[in-house]
């Protein structure tokens, strides 16, 4: 296979779908699912995901350029490796999903939801991170990297946004996400139907939602902002050095998830609200229905307000800034 992304939004079965050059070998499983495994006996589990929505392009030209020179066999494979490009319809649309959103599907939500596309997409990668991890063993590290970009501006342009861990999050993970360039990061506090709250809870997987800039069509993403992220997928996959890290990532929590509950929905915010815009307490957010929701702490910032999603579904997360949050293995 020659690219990916090409094979992927052409949608259909390569002609051949396995392979090996001088340092790997790789099997097609599925529409956007390759795995990757070096020859060489390796003590990590690796899966990046990209495009688990289909207008999110910035990561998949990233995370395509190097699965191309790996598979033209130009660079070493360090990890095993499974590759996902989420839902490709939507990557074909350049929608964010066809029908519903499928980063809240994950943890057998799907079963809840009509058939979809989406929801049979979200049972599907679960079954291929499932066989991926299940096949390595016991000692492998595990980790996932799901890239995204976000709808809005941001005051932070890149940064991350972790699962709820019932374990404390090891120093080299976190330091890899600030030589990643990442800005800030963020913890859930609940568990959530995304694929990173899936891997994490399900495989104990390192995981991490990287936001990777606004989204921008194909072709129209300036990659140059990402170079620190690339770079630092790079030492993961082909075991380059790890680039300095530039400042330390601010860390935030969540404080409040602002649901719409029901079709009778106002968001108090602007179109033009940036990610991480401070509101102080008291301050009337959102109503839904008979629900306000207000700023509860000191000062709380807003995180992917989106009054358009479908009812029952997030529609913003308030945040705390949490500096001495100290989750982290050895503290
Ligand atoms: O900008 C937005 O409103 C959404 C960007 C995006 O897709 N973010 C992920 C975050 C997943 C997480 O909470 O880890 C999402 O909403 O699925
Ligand atoms: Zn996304």
């Amino acid at each position: 296979m020659r690219d990916f992304l090409q094979q992927t939004l052409d949608g259909n079965r390569p002609v051949i779908s396995s392979g090996r050059n001088t340092h790997l070998s790789w099997q097609w499983h599925d529409d956007g699912i390759l795995e990757l495994t070096p020859h060489q006996s390796t003590s990590m589990a690796l899966v990046v995901s990209a495009g688990i929505h289909g207008n999110e392009t910035a990561p998949v030209e990233i995370l395509n350029a190097l699965t191309t020179s790996l598979l033209n066999g130009e660079k070493p494979l360090m990890p095993r490796l499974l590759l996902i490009l989420g839902n490709p319809p939507a990557l074909r649309a350049g929608k964010r999903y066809v029908r519903c959103d499928v980063n809240r599907l994950f943890g057998g939500r799907w079963q809840q939801y009509e058939d979809t596309s989406e929801a049979r997409r979200a049972w599907r990668l679960e079954q291929a991170m499932e066989n991926f991890y299940q096949a390595g063993n016991n000692e492998e590290v595990r980790w996932h990297l799901d890239l995204h970009t976000a709808i809005r501006g941001s005051y932070h342009p890149r940064f991350g946004v972790l699962p709820l861990n019932q374990r404390p999050w090891p120093e080299d993970f976190l330091g890899w996400m600030a030589a990643a360039g990442l800005e800030a990061l963020v913890f859930h506090r609940a568990p959530g139907g995304t694929f990173t709250h899936y891997s994490c809870e399900h495989f104990g997987a390192l995981s991490c939602t990287l936001e990777l800039g606004k989204a921008q069509p194909f072709g129209e993403n300036d990659l140059t902002q990402f170079s620190a992220a690339r770079n630092a997928l790079a030492a993961l996959l082909f075991g380059e050095p790890l680039p300095e890290s530039g400042e330390t990532p601010r860390r935030y929590r969540v404080s409040q998830q602002i649901t719409r509950t029901n079709e009778h929905f106002t968001l108090h915010m602007s179109a033009e609200t940036l990610n991480f815009t401070a509101f102080p307490q008291g301050t009337l957010l959102a109503e839904a229905g008979d629900k306000r929701y207000y700023v509860q702490q000191a000062r709380e910032y807003v995180l992917f307000p989106n009054p358009n999603v479908a009812p029952g579904l997030r529609a913003g997360l308030m945040l705390v800034e949490d500096n001495q949050h100290n989750e982290v293995a050895g503290n």
